[in-house]
């Protein structure tokens, strides 16, 4: 009786401590903290915390790489403000003492449904590039899908570290480097080949085209095939990729990767139920909706808006992931709950290696996951096959009362 009347006082006497601390006097700005003097703490509390300190950290072309989308941007602002217009319904009264948010892609078990997408050059972040990220995602027990464009070479990667790994693939012009490369990452235990759709050519970056973006070696090329480009003007990257990238490829080339490796085979950049059903009858494992992160056509819609449109073409037939503007916990729950397996993040993920390198990777992956198994417990949510349909709304959905 004594000692909860004591810590009641101490209780009151903390509460009173902070009512005449100087936090009283701080700004309260949205999105940033402040320490106790008023000023802005360097220590991030969430995802987007980091993108103020990858600014910090990078020289400008490299981080205006990183952040920038297509054109106006639009579909850049879009993939997040889509995910801030649904709701979630949150259910009371369900036992959620323990949180498991524990699910398999592709029969993999992995401890959250947060995979890392694949991105290009983490050298540019930090010397080490994708050796750091690597390690971050085997401490987290996740996937990761290492690009095409990486720094470090896919062998590298594989002896770098245990995470599981999926290697990204570009078609280019040089098919036999194409295939090449498959079967490397066969070889090297990758499990599943992400083949990217939505790149026959690359986006108008306006940020890299005003930078003259460079051109960064692709390790996993090195001494396959070089490209030289004369080019003074705009994007250095942007004419590379334009001259090494196959704009010719169909649905019809799905059959030729399906004949060069028994791995499974995931499609990338599908934001239509047309294109989810052929990729479906094409034989793929999996499809991830996606807009590159905003970086190729601008005024694609933002990919959260379209993700059920693509599961219901999909019928459960293969596994639907999704990426490009997952910021939040809650994201990652509203994904679920429209039908996702899995979602990806992108630029948290480069802005967490250029931030604080590998640790910071490892912060962005347990921020994450700290807030979805809270936004879980808040809404009755045990584990990720709780999360049903009836647990969001979204700006479709039609309100109780008009029904
Ligand atoms: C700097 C950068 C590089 C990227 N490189 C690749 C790539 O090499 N291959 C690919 O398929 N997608 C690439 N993407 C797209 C991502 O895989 C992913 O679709 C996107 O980043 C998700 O959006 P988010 O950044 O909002 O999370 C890249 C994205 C960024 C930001
Ligand atoms: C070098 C590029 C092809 C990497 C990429 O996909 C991107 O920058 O969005």
């Amino acid at each position: 009786m004594l000692h909860a009347f004591i810590s009641k006082i101490s209780v009151v006497n903390n509460l009173n401590f902070l009512t005449h601390s100087p936090l009283k006097a701080a700004p309260s700005s949205l999105g940033q903290n402040y320490n106790i003097k008023g000023k802005m703490s360097s220590e991030p509390v969430n995802v987007n915390d980091f993108k103020e300190l990858a600014r910090n950290a990078l020289p400008k072309i490299y981080y205006d790489y990183y952040a920038g989308g297509a054109e106006d941007e639009h579909t850049l602002r879009e993939n997040i403000q889509a995910f801030h217009r649904i709701t979630i319904r949150p259910r009371v009264l369900v036992d959620v003492s323990q949180i498991d948010m524990s699910t398999t892609i592709l029969g993999y078990p992995i401890s959250a449904p947060i995979l890392l997408a694949p991105t290009s050059a983490h050298k540019l972040a930090i010397p080490e590039g994708e050796l750091a990220t690597a390690r971050a995602a085997a401490a987290a027990n996740t996937i990761m899908i290492l690009s095409y464009s990486s720094t470090c070479s896919m062998e590298e990667v594989a002896s770098s570290c245990n995470a599981v790994r999926f290697f990204q693939l570009h078609i280019s012009k040089r098919r036999d480097i194409s295939a090449l490369l498959v079967q490397r990452a066969e070889r090297f235990g990758y499990k599943a080949i992400v083949l990217t759709a939505d790149t026959p050519r690359l986006g108008r970056r306006e940020a890299d085209i005003r930078n003259k973006m460079i051109g960064f070696p692709v390790k996993n090329l090195e001494g396959l095939m070089s490209i030289d480009v004369e080019s003074d003007q705009g994007s250095k990257l942007e004419a590379y990729y334009n001259e090494l990238l196959d704009a010719s490829i169909r649905w019809e080339d799905i059959g030729w990767l399906r004949s060069i490796t028994n791995l499974p085979i995931l499609i990338k950049g599908i934001l239509t139920h047309e294109d989810a059903t052929k990729a479906v009858e094409a034989g793929v494992d999996g499809i991830i909706v996606s807009n590159h992160g905003a970086r190729q056509l601008d005024f694609a819609p933002a990919t959260v808006s379209v993700l059920e449109e693509v599961v219901d073409a999909v019928k459960g037939k293969v596994a639907v992931l999704l990426d490009g503007g997952v910021r939040r916990g809650t994201d990652v729950f509203k994904a679920v709950a429209l039908g996702a397996q899995a979602v990806l993040i992108g630029r948290p993920v480069l802005f967490g290696l250029a931030a604080k390198g590998e640790g910071g990777v490892r912060t962005v992956l347990e921020m994450l996951k700290n807030e979805l198994e809270i936004s879980m417990a808040l809404s009755g949510c045990p584990c990720i096959k709780d999360i049903t349909r009836s647990h969001v709304r979204t700006p479709y959905d039609k309100l109780p009362s008009m029904l």
